[in-house]
């Protein structure tokens, strides 16, 4: 029997993993049990920590690097890890830079064609910022060709973040969704909230199952489109560790990721002002940012993400060393180092 993969890819910040975490609850209600793969571009796993925080699941990490470049043969060794633990489902968040079409073949591959099976391949995108990227990235034509690829793999289309945007948006991105791949399936809403049932159809628990899942019909309507508010607020020596994404045939090489790490004797020394001044100074270059940090004058450690230049905060129980993770594309990681480091002069 063939395990079923639903593989979700989606440039940085667009919301994989929130759907992931509904799907995660929605397979346990059902009495799956679920493997997950998370490739994350940056050293820290800060949205595993977030998915084993939230629902208790183990994560198989793959981190500093992208499954379908620099770290691609490290997918079929973790694939047969995760097999040995006889999931019903498999779950692959790919990294926002990943090209899917790659992950696509190396699941149509021998030995992993054999024993897996692509149930769904979704995208996410951010309907804020979706219809931003050609020109914000014109400098690095293979991320936009990349961006392009999400779309064109994709059986299903999730615009997300509807809340931040005008109707208008809305009909502009279906229009250039339409014009690179007109059979996938779309779809509108916030906080990745669709209907589950559809793209869990035909998966059962192991030894319930009869036949080899099918795809279920389509119909994974959105949540009613509504306005909402997004909780966003307008966060020795600092280290900053620099993680080159390499790889010859790399689907992003221009960008990179910084791992910030606050100094022991300055934990709960930060503000959130000065931490928001600091990530909003680089505009659009840092592409996303999160982590953990102990903020100044709070009893708990704060999660602060900053996603297409919002950020947002919400307490988080990380019992590690503090930290904060950006992603940019030709960050200046001398000016950045510079002023994470002045933050605690
Ligand atoms: N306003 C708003 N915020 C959202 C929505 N969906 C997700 N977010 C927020 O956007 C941020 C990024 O969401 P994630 O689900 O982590 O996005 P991701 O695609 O997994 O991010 P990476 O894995 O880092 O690429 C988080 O702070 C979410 O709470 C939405 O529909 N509306």
């Amino acid at each position: 029997m063939k395990i079923p993969v639903i593989m979700l890819s989606g440039f940085l910040g667009s919301g994989k993993t929130t759907l992931l975490l509904s799907l995660l609850k929605e397979s346990k209600r059902r009495g799956l049990n679920p493997g997950i793969i998370m490739n994350e571009l940056g050293a820290k796993d800060v949205d595993g920590y977030i998915l084993q925080e939230s629902t208790g699941t183990r994560v198989e990490k793959l981190l500093d690097g992208c499954i379908c470049c620099s770290r691609k043969e490290e997918l079929p060794r973790s694939l047969t890890a995760l097999l040995a633990r006889r999931p019903d489902i498999i779950y692959i968040e790919l990294t926002g830079v990943a090209d899917p079409d790659e992950i696509v073949r190396s699941l149509l591959t021998p030995p992993l064609a054999d024993r897996l099976q692509l149930h769904h391949a979704v995208t996410l995108l951010d309907a804020e910022n979706v219809l931003e990227y050609s020109s914000r990235f014109s400098s690095d034509k293979q991320l936009v060709r990349t961006l392009r690829q999400q779309i064109t793999t994709a059986d299903l289309i999730i615009v997300n973040k509807s809340d931040l945007v005008e109707p208008e948006t809305l009909w502009k991105i279906e229009k250039m969704v339409y014009k690179q791949n007109s059979e996938s399936e779309i779809v509108f809403t916030h906080y990745s909230q669709i209907n589950l049932a559809p793209l869990l159809t035909g998966i059962a628990v192991r030894g319930l199952k009869d036949s080899a899942p099918r795809r279920g019909p389509g119909n994974v309507s959105g949540a009613a489109l509504q306005r909402m508010n997004t909780g966003s607020s307008s966060g020795s020596s600092a280290t900053a560790v620099h993680e080159p994404v390499s790889g010859t045939d790399s689907s992003f090489s221009q960008v990179a990721a910084v791992t910030l790490t606050v100094p022991p004797a300055w934990a709960g020394s930060l503000r959130r002002e000065e931490l928001e001044q600091f990530l909003q100074q680089w505009g659009y270059s840092l592409l996303r940012a999160k982590g953990h940090v102990r903020l100044a004058g709070e009893d708990s450690v704060q999660l602060v993400q900053l996603a297409g230049n919002r950020i947002s905060w919400e307490a988080s129980s990380y019992p590690g060393q503090p930290y904060i993770v950006c992603i940019g594309l030709n960050l200046d990681e001398k000016a950045i180092s510079r002023s994470w480091a002045a933050l605690f002069s």
